[in-house]
């Protein structure tokens, strides 16, 4: 379970994130969903502890964030990164791996690597090949597979579809769902992709001018007025 409280974060006079409350349940998963520059990127870095919020918590299982209770939740969730982010001088599985090869020898993280690649569709062919060598939809699976690799308790997906086809997007949104699912992981996405919301979420966000402009259960988005704006709405062609 993580909770926001009263999360605030500015940037000069500018008030990015001005006083955001929200919890998301073991095993839920939530979309925050909002235009280019309303902070969804901020609400990511400030759970993650990559930027210091003004005011305001965020507490994993109860207990507030901070250098002390950090590195458990940090060894306890897994990250797809926008264009997957994996390391050029690495290869696939050891991309796959790269946690795990930091508390165990290569003979035990190899076939872990393995297991995960073949989860998300890449088949053993793949494991030695260069991330320069992938397809966008290959190099995002193999992110996936980079994320749920330690067995993660909560999973952050950062705008999953980005760079996909519509065809390759939809696949790799009913994979994260499937994943979700099967592991009980807690999953925050973070997107503009409609359809990606309507395949992953149980549970959506508008973040708006600061603040939470609506929140819903997926299937009672499609009449929410402040939604309208994002239904039905090309993602291609934000930010
Ligand atoms: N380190 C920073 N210093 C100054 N301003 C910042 C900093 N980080 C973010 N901002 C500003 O905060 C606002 C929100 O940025 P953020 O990246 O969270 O938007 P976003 O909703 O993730 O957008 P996008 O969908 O385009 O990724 C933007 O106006 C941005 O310029």
């Amino acid at each position: 379970m993580i909770e926001i409280r009263g999360l605030h974060k500015s940037f000069g006079t500018r008030a990015v994130l001005a006083g955001i409350d929200l919890a998301v349940g073991q095993g839920e998963s939530l979309c925050v969903i909002g235009q280019s520059g309303m902070g969804k990127s901020v609400l990511l870095k400030c759970i993650l502890g990559l930027e210091a919020p003004d005011a305001g918590q965020v507490l994993w299982q109860g207990r507030p964030l901070d250098q002390a209770t950090r590195p458990a939740f940090m060894a306890r969730f897994g990250m797809l990164f926008q264009g997957a982010a994996l390391f050029d001088s690495l290869s696939v599985w050891q991309n796959v791996a790269f946690r795990l090869r930091q508390r165990m020898p290569d003979h035990k993280a190899r076939p872990i690597a393995l297991e995960k690649m073949a989860r998300v569709g890449l088949g053993p062919e793949t494991a030695d090949l260069m991330p320069a060598q992938l397809s966008g939809g290959m190099a995002k699976r193999a992110g996936l597979a980079r994320a749920i690799a330690d067995d993660p308790e909560v999973i952050f997906f950062d705008e999953p579809t980005t760079g996909l086809d519509p065809i390759r997007a939809a696949r790799i949104n009913a994979l994260i769902r499937s994943i979700v699912t099967e592991t009980g992981a807690t999953a925050i996405t973070i997107t503009h992709d409609m359809d990606s919301v309507r395949a992953i979420g149980d549970r959506v966000m508008l973040l708006q001018d600061g603040r939470l402009a609506w929140e819903g259960p997926v299937a009672a988005m499609e009449g929410a007025a402040p939604l309208a704006g994002f239904l039905g709405h090309d993602p291609a062609g934000q930010g």
